[in-house]
C-alpha cells in the first residue's frame, strides 16, 4: 500500500502532541510514549468529519474542496466494494457473523493508510477515522452479538497495537450530529446497493455510540477536541452552518 512506505525508514521519535485544558485524556496522549511517525514530512493539521452513516459527511467535504486549499480524503469504500474481486461490505451486511471482522479488519487497514499517506495541502480533512471505525462499527457488531469475542479481541489487539506504537494525529473532529430518522431517509434516497438492509434499528445504534463517543464523551478516549455541527437541515442551511464555521474549523486546525 502507499503509506507503506512512508513507515518504511519512519523515526522512532517522542510524539509531544498539544493538550486541552480540561480536556479528557485522548487516545494519543500516552505520556512520553515513543511512536513511529511519517519521517521527513512538516506535520498538518487533521480533521476528520465524523457522523452516522447517511449523516452528509461526503457532501460537506464535498463543499470544503470546492471553497478552500484543503486536502479531502473520502472513505476509501470503493476498496471495502471491491478488493481483488471480493465485496467484503455486503458479504458484511450479509452475515454480519461471519463476515464482520473481515470487513472491519480491511477498514482499519485502508483507514490507516489515509492516515499515514502524505499530505498534499496545508490542511487535511478526512471522512472519519481509524478510531470510529473502532468505537463505532466494530464496537456495535460485538454489542449487538453480531461478532464473536475472538474477532472482537484480534481486531482490539490490532487496534491497541496501532494507536500505541504509531502516531494517528488528529487536530479536530467535526461531528455532524443528526437524528437515525434523517440518516434512514437520507440512506434509502441515496440507495447503495448494500446498504438496503440496513434497519433503523442499526442507526440507532450507531447513533448511540456516537453520541457516548463525542457528547457525552463517556464510552471512550478523544483522540482531538470535537466541533459539534447540527446537520438535520436542508442541503443549502447546511452550506450556510458550514460557512459560519468555516474559521472556527480552520483555527482550531492551527492554520
Ligand atoms: N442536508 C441534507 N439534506 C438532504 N439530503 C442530504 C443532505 N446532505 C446530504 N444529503 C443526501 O443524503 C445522502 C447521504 O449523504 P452523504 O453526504 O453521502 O452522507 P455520508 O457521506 O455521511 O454517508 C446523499 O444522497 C446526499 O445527497
Ligand atoms: N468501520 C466502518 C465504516 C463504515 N462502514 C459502513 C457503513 C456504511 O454502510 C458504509 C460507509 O458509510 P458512510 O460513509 O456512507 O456513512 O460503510 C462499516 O461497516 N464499518
Amino acid at each position: 500500500m502507499s503509506s507503506a512506505a512512508a513507515l518504511i525508514g519512519a523515526l522512532w521519535r517522542t510524539s509531544c502532541r498539544r493538550r486541552l485544558h480540561g480536556a479528557p485524556r485522548r487516545s494519543s496522549d500516552a505520556p512520553a510514549q515513543r511512536k513511529l511517525v511519517r519521517s521527513g514530512e512538516e506535520r498538518k493539521p487533521v480533521i476528520c468529519i465524523e457522523g452516522n452513516i447517511a449523516s452528509g459527511k461526503t457532501t460537506c467535504l464535498e463543499y470544503f474542496s470546492r471553497t478552500s486549499d484543503i486536502e479531502v480524503l473520502t472513505e476509501p469504500i470503493s476498496k471495502w466494494r471491491d478488493v481483488r474481486g471480493h465485496n467484503p461490505l455486503a458479504l458484511m451486511y450479509q452475515d454480519p457473523a461471519r463476515w464482520g471482522i473481515t470487513l472491519q479488519t480491511y477498514v482499519q487497514l485502508t483507514m490507516l493508510d489515509r492516515h499515514l499517506s502524505a499530505v498534499a495541502a496545508p490542511v487535511r480533512m478526512m471522512e472519519r477515522s481509524l478510531y470510529s471505525a473502532k468505537y463505532i462499527f466494530v464496537e456495535n457488531l460485538y454489542r449487538s452479538g453480531k461478532m464473536p469475542e475472538v474477532d472482537f479481541a484480534v481486531l482490539s489487539e490490532w487496534f491497541e497495537w496501532i494507536t500505541h506504537n504509531i502516531s494517528i494525529p488528529v487536530d479536530l473532529i467535526v461531528y455532524l450530529q443528526t437524528t437515525p430518522q434523517t440518516c434512514y431517509e437520507r440512506l434509502k434516497q441515496r440507495c447503495r446497493e448494500e446498504e438496503k438492509v440496513i434497519p433503523m434499528e442499526y442507526l440507532e445504534a450507531t447513533h448511540n455510540l456516537y453520541e457516548d463517543w463525542l457528547i457525552k464523551q463517556t464510552a471512550f478516549p478523544l483522540p482531538a477536541p470535537v466541533l459539534v455541527i447540527p446537520a438535520d437541515h436542508d442541503q443549502q442551511k447546511m452550506l450556510q452552518h458550514y460557512e459560519e464555521n468555516r474559521e472556527r474549523i480552520l483555527a482550531a486546525s492551527g492554520t
